[in-house]
C-alpha cells in the first residue's frame, strides 16, 4: 500500500475539477446542439417529427446498452484511459452527426454520442468523487454541473452568438464538433495531470494492489445506495420531462407567447448554473445530505399543482442578462424559480452523496448502474405524460386537459419524498450519511 505519498495541493485539485469540467461543458454542449437546428433539418434534409424524435431516443437507448459496460471500464482500466476514450468517442460522434444529410448516418451519430456521452458523465463524477471525497466534493461537484450546463446553455444561445452559422443545419453542428475537439484536449490534460499525480500524490483512499474487487461483487450495493437511484430515478423522470413540454404548455395552458414561455423555461438551467455550486458549498459545511434531498422533494411536490390551479396573478418582470426580458406571470415565474431551485439542490447533494456510501473501487460501477436507472424513468415518462395529453385532450382550448400529466408529475414527486425519508431514516446514526461533512474528513 502506498500511504507516505503527500496529498496534493488544492490548485492541483481544482486544476483536475477544471479539466474535467471543460470535457463536460463539450459533452453537454454537443448533445444539446442538435435542438436548435430542428427547424433547418425539417426544412432541407425535410425530416419529419417522428424522425427528429428517433434523434433524440437513439442516445438513451445507446446510453442504455452500454452503461454497465462503461461502469466496469472506468473501475477496470481507470478514469485517464476512460474520460479519453469516452470524449474521443463524442467527437466521432459529433462529426458522424454533421457529414451527411442521410437520416441513417445522423441517427449512428446520434447513438454513438449516447454510447460516449454517458459514460463520460459517469467517469467525470468518479474523478470527482476520488479527487474531493472528504473535502469539498458536492461544491466540485456543482461548479462541475454548472460549467456543464452552461454548456447546454451555450447549445441555446449559439442561435445568438453564432447566428450567422444558422443558414444551414451543418455550420451549428461543426461548431459543436470544434466544442467536442475541446473536449478531447481537456481529457488529454486530465491525462497529464493524474498521471503525474500517480507517482507524487496519494489521490483518495489507498488501495492495495490485490484488493482489485471482483465481477460479481461489483454490482452489489446497500440498501441506502438503492434509496438514492430510486430518488434519482423519479427525479430526473420529472424534471426532464417536464422540461421538454415546459414551453409548449406555458404557450398553451397559459396562453403567453413563445419567446416569453423560452424565457422562462431557461430560468430552470440558468438557476441551476447559479445556485448548483452554492448548494453543494453549503452542504459540504453542514453535512445533512439526505435532509436536504428530502427538503428538495417536498419543494416540488405542490409545484405542478401551483402551476395547474393557482391564480396567474400579477406580470412581473423578468430580465436575463445577455438573453432576454419579458413580462412573466408571477406563479409560473415562483414556480419554474423554485424548480430551478430544486434542480440545483437535488443533483448537487445526490451524486456526491453515492460517493460516502460506495466503496471507491466500485464507483464507476455505481454512477453507471444509477444512470441507467436514470435513463429508464427519463425514456418513459414523456410517452405517458404524452399519452395522458392525448387522452385528455389537453391544448389552448382545454387547459384542463394538462391536469392528469400534472398529478402524474405530483405523484413522482411524493415517490422521491418516500425515497429521501427512507435514505434519512437509515442514514440518521453517527456514522451514516446524515454526520458526514468536510471539516469531519467526510469519510465513511
Ligand atoms: C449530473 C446529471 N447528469 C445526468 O443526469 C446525465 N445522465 C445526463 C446528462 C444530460 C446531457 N445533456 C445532471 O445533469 O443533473
Amino acid at each position: 500500500m502506498q500511504t507516505s505519498l503527500p496529498a496534493p495541493s488544492p490548485m492541483y485539485r481544482w486544476a483536475i475539477l477544471l479539466c474535467v469540467s471543460l470535457a463536460m461543458f463539450g459533452n453537454y454542449y454537443v448533445y444539446d446542439s442538435l435542438w436548435p437546428v430542428v427547424d433547418l433539418l425539417r426544412q432541407d434534409p425535410g425530416f419529419s417529427y417522428g424522425q427528429i424524435g428517433m434523434l433524440s431516443s437513439a442516445y438513451n437507448i445507446a446510453a442504455l446498452l452500454v452503461l454497465l459496460a462503461g461502469g466496469y471500464f472506468i473501475d477496470r482500466f481507470g478514469t485517464k484511459k476512460a474520460i479519453t476514450l469516452f470524449a474521443c468517442i463524442c467527437l466521432g460522434a459529433a462529426v458522424l452527426t454533421v457529414v451527411s444529410s442521410r437520416f441513417e448516418v445522423i441517427l449512428a451519430g446520434r447513438f454513438l454520442l449516447g454510447i460516449g456521452a454517458e459514460p463520460l458523465v459517469v467517469a467525470a463524477t468518479t474523478v470527482l468523487a476520488k479527487w474531493f471525497k472528504g473535502k469539498e466534493l458536492s461544491f466540485a461537484f456543482g461548479i462541475n454541473l454548472s460549467i456543464s450546463r452552461l454548456g447546454s446553455a451555450s447549445a441555446d444561445w449559439s442561435t445568438s452568438f453564432a447566428s450567422p452559422l444558422y443558414i444551414n443545419w451543418q455550420d451549428p453542428l461543426w461548431l459543436a464538433t470544434a466544442i467536442a475537439g475541446l473536449s478531447v484536449t481537456a481529457a488529454l490534460l486530465y491525462w497529464v495531470l493524474e498521471q503525474r499525480a500517480e507517482s507524487r500524490y496519494q489521490v483518495g483512499e489507498p488501495q492495495a494492489a490485490d484488493e482489485r474487487i471482483e465481477l460479481k461483487n461489483l454490482y452489489k450495493f446497500s440498501p441506502s445506495y438503492w434509496y438514492i437511484v430510486a430518488l434519482c430515478v423519479v427525479f430526473y423522470a420529472t424534471v426532464f420531462p417536464f422540461r421538454s413540454f415546459a414551453i409548449d404548455y406555458f404557450q398553451q395552458a397559459h396562453g403567453i407567447t413563445r419567446e416569453t414561455a423560452g424565457l422562462l423555461s431557461s430560468l430552470l438551467p440558468v438557476a441551476a448554473i447559479i445556485l448548483t455550486p452554492l448548494f453543494g458549498l453549503w452542504v459540504d459545511r453542514v453535512g445533512h445530505r439526505a435532509l436536504f434531498m428530502a427538503v428538495g422533494s417536498l419543494v416540488m411536490l405542490p409545484l405542478f399543482l401551483a402551476v395547474t390551479y393557482l391564480p396567474a396573478g400579477p406580470d412581473i418582470f423578468l430580465w436575463i442578462p445577455l438573453i432576454g426580458s419579458a413580462d412573466v406571470p408571477l406563479t409560473l415565474f415562483a414556480v419554474i424559480f423554485l424548480l430551478g431551485a430544486v434542480f440545483s439542490l437535488i443533483p448537487a447533494v445526490m451524486w456526491p452523496s453515492v460517493a460516502y456510501i460506495v466503496d471507491q473501487r466500485r464507483l464507476g460501477s455505481a454512477f453507471a448502474l444509477m444512470t441507467l436507472c436514470q435513463q429508464l424513468g427519463w425514456a418513459v415518462v414523456p410517452l405517458i405524460v404524452g399519452a395522458l395529453n392525448d387522452r385528455f385532450l389537453a391544448g389552448a382550448e382545454n387547459p384542463s386537459g394538462y391536469a392528469p400529466g400534472m398529478w402524474f408529475y405530483t405523484g413522482l414527486a411524493a415517490t422521491g419524498l418516500w425515497f429521501a425519508y427512507k435514505l434519512w431514516h437509515s442514514e440518521r446514526g453517527p456514522n451514516g450519511l446524515e454526520s458526514m461533512h468536510a471539516r469531519q474528513g467526510g469519510s465513511a
